[in-house]
């Protein structure tokens, strides 16, 4: 298990007093409302944003220990602003940020097909194909520390953009990948994928940490109500999944 925590975390009003240990989860989903401090956390634990006070350990060290080589070369992290306006081909992508210059790997390119784009150029391609390409550059940035099963994937929305098939395929090879002993780590709205993929779930409102723990000990109707502001009803599909729905309040 890799060794992911962090200590009273604070980052200006944008997360404050955050005490989390991902140590024992593998597939960690970060939800709460827009500004809830998601993309913030997942910054902070890459290394990318520098907290006010507080620390992050990472394998039995704190963030600040490791230069930007170490740490690019341990963990990899999708923003959610990851597109790119400047007429790249997905070949020169690959190879100028991670320097990939070989086919695609079988398990990304079940799950991305991306080897079509290949010759095409990033601002070319629909949101969810740029998207597609950028997953695909993030995984293959540490590709030789994720098929040891040592890789951390900081993902912030990975699913954002993508069609219902492509979000199928990217959350099995997550699972996958967290199940060979990589951690995942990743921001979304559907609220709906967590019950069979989730080990560990974060609930965060205006920066502060309201819950964690497993899908059934965060996914309470009342605490994601109150999260959110809107009513929210769960349902048990007859598969036994949990089913998340806004219930609209009569006015
Ligand atoms: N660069 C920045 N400088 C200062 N404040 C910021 C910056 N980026 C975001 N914020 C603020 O920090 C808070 C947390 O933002 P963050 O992007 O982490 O939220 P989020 O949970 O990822 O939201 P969303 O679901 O909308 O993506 C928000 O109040 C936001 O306005």
């Amino acid at each position: 298990m890799i060794e992911l925590r962090c200590h009273n975390l604070n980052c200006d009003s944008r997360l404050q007093q955050i005490d989390l240990d991902f140590t024992q989860a593998n597939f960690v989903h970060l939800i709460g409302p827009n500004g809830a401090g998601k993309s913030t956390l997942l910054e902070t634990l890459a290394g990318i944003i520098k907290p006010s006070s507080g620390h992050v350990i990472l394998r039995q060290q704190t963030l600040e220990s490791y230069n930007l080589h170490q740490l690019a070369a341990m963990r990899s992290m999708l923003k959610q602003q990851d597109s790119v306006s400047f007429p790249l081909t997905v070949e020169e992508l690959l190879l100028f940020y991670c320097n990939w210059q070989y086919a695609i790997p079988k398990q990304i390119e079940l799950a991305l097909e991306v080897e079509q784009y290949r010759h095409r150029h990033l601002p070319e391609l629909s949101g969810g194909e740029q998207q597609r390409v950028q997953l695909a550059r993030v995984l293959l940035q540490i590709w030789s520390v994720i098929e040891q099963g040592e890789g951390l994937l900081l993902l912030d929305e990975p699913l954002k953009g993508l069609d219902l098939r492509h979000q199928q395929k990217l959350m099995s090879l997550l699972k996958s990948l967290s199940k060979s002993g990589n951690k995942v780590v990743m921001s979304l709205h559907d609220l709906n994928w967590c019950d069979g993929y989730a080990d560990q779930v974060v609930l965060l409102k205006q920066g502060r940490l309201v819950a964690t723990g497993t899908v059934q000990q965060t996914l309470i109707p009342q605490q994601l109500s109150s999260a959110f502001d809107c009513l929210i009803s769960v349902q048990t599909s007859l598969e036994g999944k949990k089913l998340l729905q806004t219930v609209e309040n009569p006015s």
